[in-house]
């Protein structure tokens, strides 16, 4: 347990973010699905979850040693790429087992998998099989009381089916990616077509585009009226070309950052982020684009490497911001808005109810109980698709416990709101900060955050 309360200095100072956990996790993924060779990643973003998934991809063949920041990943295509021997730990993330599920499906034997109960109440293992079935693999579950197991059955690594893979887009993104990132396994020209008209985390599926064009493999993306959202991928069979990549700043670990600038006064308190290297996601762009509506200004300085975010004022009129593509960030979003002293409605992210936890409405109940002016939006059927924040008089009242809930997304943006409260808030249960970002406390306290961690049991 430890609380958080504004120091007398005001919130200010200077401060570094992690490196971008999507784009680690592409790198880890291609290269240990390099043909031969050493791969290098430069700049890695070291959480549970990026650990987790390298040991996975270890599991299936690859090998990789860790110094620092900097991970190599050799590929010996002499040595066996069978199925992983040991049950493979996913823990709470999606996309690991979205990603090495796929693998699975193109392996040659059975692969089981250990994730958290958490895991049973998400989108994932439904459209997985749905997938993996396309794909000439089984797979199956199984859910006790303190784990959920998944096991999938693989076809082998041939490189020849003709088929349009179907998948499911409206909860997720990441199986278009997880398809597309096993592209060398499956066939020479891979073509997927989403399942309905909606296509939820657009930006993370040209994320990894991007990263399989720099490896040479041809991506295409079309939209036609018939067949709705098309994507394919001309990948050579066998695997990539091992590579060295240079991770990116997170630009999720950014959106607290400007929490914190949108707790400060307008004209007096800077938050400088020093190293920063823009990911180049549409959904970084959209943020900043939303956050200067809400009042927050960020100038970055390609020379220096610094992000510059502060209060610049607030709204002078109602803003509507539309959350469909900057699915990290809604949660930051929601305690921006909150503090932007205006009538603030995000809509279209009712999506991110299918992460980790119910994202939009923890994240609406969280603030509203440190004493925020939110609530939820839903549509004509009852469904949460977004918030709406009311103008606050004063500073909200703080002065309550969080519990932990496991999710980074909604752990991080409450510390960084708790901040600009009357009085301090406490955190019981801090296990999910190594999830993405496991030096936000120290962060926050050079912000001029006071941390009081004498309670500290965690
Ligand atoms: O591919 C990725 O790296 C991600 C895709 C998105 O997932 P969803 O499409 O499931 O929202 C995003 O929210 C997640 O944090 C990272
Ligand atoms: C990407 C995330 O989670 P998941 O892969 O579990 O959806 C996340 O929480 O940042």
């Amino acid at each position: 347990m430890l609380s958080i309360q504004k120091g007398v200095r005001g919130l200010a100072g200077m401060v570094t973010a992690p490196a971008s956990k999507p784009h680690t996790q592409r790198a880890l993924v291609t290269g240990a699905l390099a043909r031969s060779g050493t791969s290098t990643v430069t700049n890695a973003a070291w959480s549970r979850e990026t650990r987790l998934l390298l040991a996975g991809l270890n599991q299936f063949g690859a090998t990789s040693t860790v110094d620092g920041d900097r991970a190599s990943i050799t590929v010996d295509p002499d040595a066996a790429s069978a199925s992983p021997i040991r049950k493979v730990d996913v823990a709470g993330s999606a996309f690991t087992l979205r990603v090495l599920g796929v693998l699975a499906a193109v392996s040659g034997g059975t692969t089981h998998f250990r994730a958290t109960r958490g895991m049973m109440n998400r989108p994932v293992a439904k459209h997985l099989g749905a997938l993996t079935h396309q794909l000439g693999a089984v797979l199956s579950t199984y859910g006790t009381d303190s784990e959920y197991a998944i096991s999938i059955k693989g076809r082998g690594r041939r490189c020849d089916q003709q088929a349009t893979h179907v998948i499911d887009t409206v909860d997720s993104s990441q199986l278009v990616t997880a398809l597309m990132l096993s592209a060398p396994f499956i066939s020479e020209e891979l073509r997927m077509r989403a399942a309905t008209r909606r296509v939820v985390g657009a930006p993370y599926i040209a994320l990894t585009r991007e990263v399989l064009g720099a490896l040479g493999v041809s991506t295409g993306l079309a939209h036609s009226a018939q067949h709705g959202w098309e994507w394919s991928a001309a990948a050579e069979p066998g695997g990539y070309p091992a590579s060295a990549y240079q991770i990116a700043t997170d630009f999720t670990s950014i959106t607290y950052f400007a929490v914190v600038a949108a707790a400060g006064e307008a004209g007096k308190h800077e938050v400088v982020v020093k190293n920063f290297t823009l990911s180049g996601l549409e959904s970084e762009d959209l943020f900043f684009r939303a956050i200067a509506k809400l009042g927050i200004g960020a100038v970055y300085d390609p020379d220096e490497l610094t992000l510059r975010l502060r209060r610049t004022g607030y709204p002078s009129e109602p803003v509507v911001i539309d959350g469909s593509d900057v699915p990290t960030a809604v949660t930051s979003l929601a305690a921006i808005a909150a503090y932007s002293r205006g009538a603030v409605t995000v809509v279209n992210c009712g999506h991110v109810n299918n992460h980790k936890t119910r994202r939009v409405e923890l994240i609406v109940e969280t603030l509203a109980r440190m004493g925020f002016d939110i609530c939820e939006v839903r549509d004509h059927r009852g469904a949460v698709i977004g918030f709406h924040t009311e103008p606050l008089n004063g500073a909200p009242r703080g002065g309550i416990v969080i519990g932990d809930d496991g999710d980074h997304r909604i752990l991080l943006p409450a510390m960084a709101a708790a901040v600009g409260a009357s009085n301090p808030v406490g955190f019981s249960d801090l296990h999910s900060l190594i999830d993405s970002f496991p030096e936000f406390v120290e962060q926050l306290e050079a912000l001029g955050a006071v941390v009081d961690r004498t309670q500290t049991s965690s």
